[in-house]
């Protein structure tokens, strides 16, 4: 059973707070000039990831403290339970299990009497064999053609993560093109089909409820757009859904065949290793989504085992709570390397910490995220905000 525990209350979350005065002030390069070492000492490697934290506002001690502080909020023995399958998802009384959705074939985790990982693995041979019909052209719409264009219909949960694991690996694609349609706007949907033949279009519907408002909207109208042009008998080709509640999807048309589930224990965008996924592996291919797969659970594993002292996912953790928290950046930026983002970067350090907070107000800070440096929004989000930035920055390949 995982508890609750108001850090904040700890003599240790004070004494951080105390930490935080003395060094808010201090310029990146007192704080090298102090511990020239920092510059080497203060990276950690997680997988292929080297990640390195040295030009951010902590010190030694900020990592000892923080680390004392993550200990004592129980985070161990949290992500332990994540990994066992308990219900850590309290007010849904359910297991959390996105990790699940990567174990190695042949490994064996039971819930509530079921091995999840053959279910997992049964799903992804399953979704693998269709999306090479679609990719190969033997998947034929109703008049005989093969399949362009995949439409992904979702939100939430069942949109961000697809959608933005397809942009990520967009230059890997050589399958079908991919779109996904979330907004209940009939805009979004509109503008998507409107170059569209609906003899090569195919449409995902995803949900895991299957019976979102925005998502049956949208699955309707595609329904009626291709039904229009097609008749009625062409949504078995047309049509494939991916739910936890099946029932619901006969009652669209959708085929048990065409149907591919996932599972309660899985949600929001870390669904996307599921079926969730199926249009990034239409797009991709089955051997890349697996490596996806094999990279997330390389990192799973060094969350998992590695001391926390060099554990990337936690020391990240830690920095988000440390700005958001402590230094009251409630907006993070995320940035590609390049003078212009190094300008943005120095200004937000010369900033200093307007607003100190005793207890946590804001522990999760509100991402900005940009392909390019030099994006207007991440710009304009430094130099106008009053409040702390967080820069966080990812070298360019
Ligand atoms: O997958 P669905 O049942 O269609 O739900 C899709 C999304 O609906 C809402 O936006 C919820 O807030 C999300 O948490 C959920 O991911």
């Amino acid at each position: 059973m995982t508890t609750t525990v108001d850090v904040t209350r700890n003599p240790l979350w004070k004494k951080a707070s105390g930490h935080q005065q003395a060094i808010a002030e201090l310029h990146l390069r007192e704080l090298f000039d102090t511990d020239p070492k920092r510059g080497t000492d203060l990276t950690v490697t997680a997988g292929d990831l080297y990640v390195d934290y040295s030009k951010h506002r902590v010190t030694r001690e900020t990592h000892g403290l923080l680390l004392d502080l993550v200990r004592a909020a129980g985070v161990e023995e949290q992500r332990d339970a994540v990994f066992a399958g308990e219900h850590i998802n309290v007010p849904e009384d359910r297991a959390v299990l996105h990790t699940a959705l990567r174990e190695r074939r042949g490994a064996t985790l039971m819930l509530d009497g079921q091995d999840v990982i053959g279910d997992v693995h049964a799903v992804l041979d399953r979704v693998g064999a269709f999306t090479d019909r679609i990719r190969s052209g033997d998947w034929r719409g109703a008049t005989g053609k093969a399949i362009e264009t995949v439409v992904s219909i979702g939100i939430g949960g069942s949109d961000l993560g697809p959608a933005m694991v397809h942009r990520a690996l967009r230059h890997y694609a050589d399958g079908p093109e991919v779109r996904f349609v979330s907004n209940v706007d009939p805009a979004d949907l509109l503008s998507n089909l409107t170059d569209l033949d609906p003899r090569t279009t195919l449409f995902v519907v995803v949900s895991k409820t299957f019976s979102t408002l925005e998502t049956m909207t949208n699955a309707q109208a595609a329904r009626r757009w291709l039904t229009r042009a097609l008749g009625e008998d062409a949504v078995a080709q047309h049509f494939v859904a991916v739910p936890t509640n099946v029932d619901l999807v006969a009652a669209f048309g959708i085929d048990s065949e065409s149907t591919f589930g996932f599972w309660e224990w899985v949600g929001g965008r870390h669904s996307v290793g599921s079926a969730v996924g199926l249009a990034v592996m239409a797009a991709i291919g089955r051997a890349r989504f697996a490596d996806v797969l094999d990279g997330s659970r390389r990192i799973d594993e060094h969350f998992r085992t590695t001391p926390l002292e060099s554990n990337a996912p936690v020391l990240l953790g830690l920095l988000g709570v440390w700005y958001a928290t402590f230094f009251g950046a409630d907006s993070r930026a995320c940035s590609t390397t390049s003078a212009s983002r190094r300008r943005n970067t120095k200004r937000s350090v010369r900033r200093s910490a307007r607003v100190q907070l005793e207890r946590c107000r804001n522990c999760s800070p509100n991402t900005w995220t940009t392909p390019s440096s030099g994006s207007a929004p991440t710009r304009r989000l430094c130099r106008r905000s009053d409040r702390e930035v967080e820069v966080s920055a990812e070298e360019g390949q």
